[in-house]
């Protein structure tokens, strides 16, 4: 799919497309839009993290609380969006042994009451054994300084979120 095709869809079909490359906040897609026509697919990007960045602290706080736990309860129940589901597979989180995933639920459980929202990670580029050591080091940080650092995992998912709707050119939705 070229850039000229993204700047031709409708406002409904640009939103059906691209509305999880920011986990469950269509409002994303929704209000990039109206910045249409789009250079490229960095200036499609550009503009999602101008968006996030002019969220107050508690906006970004908000995103953040759209994501699903890492291998939590929307996993167990097969309520992942399809995004979430392939990328928490990549990452090994649905073949987890029960201790594992009994670490992992302790862990998200800490991280959850200590900063007021789940921890977020790029899952694509990290393993399992990552994601356990960072889970453990990032709960030493504080809340702000965790915030930003989350939502700069949520600008890595976003971005390979959108090269794969561009790349894998999913026109069947289209
Ligand atoms: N909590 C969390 O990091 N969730 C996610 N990370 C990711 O890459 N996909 C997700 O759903």
């Amino acid at each position: 799919m070229d850039i000229s095709t993204v700047n031709a869809l409708t406002y409904e079909e640009f939103v059906e497309l691209f509305g999880n490359v920011v986990e469950k906040c269509p409002i994303i897609s929704a209000a990039i839009w109206s910045h249409r026509p789009f250079k490229d697919l960095t200036d499609i990007e550009a503009h999602i993290t101008e968006f996030i960045h002019s969220l107050s602290d508690s906006g970004k706080e908000g995103i953040l609380r759209c994501h699903p736990d890492l291998a939590g309860r929307d996993l167990q129940s097969g309520t992942l969006t399809r995004e979430s589901r392939e990328e928490q597979s990549q990452a090994g989180m649905t073949t987890l042994d029960s201790a594992e995933i009994l670490l992992m639920h302790r862990l998200n459980s800490e991280y959850k009451e200590r900063f007021g929202f789940p921890f977020v990670i790029c899952a694509r580029l990290n393993n399992k054994a990552d994601i356990v050591r960072l889970l453990s080091e990032r709960l030493k940080n504080d809340r702000a300084a965790e915030r930003e650092l989350a939502i700069e995992e949520v600008k890595k998912i976003c971005s390979l979120r959108l090269h794969n709707i561009v790349l894998s050119g999913i026109q069947t939705k289209l």
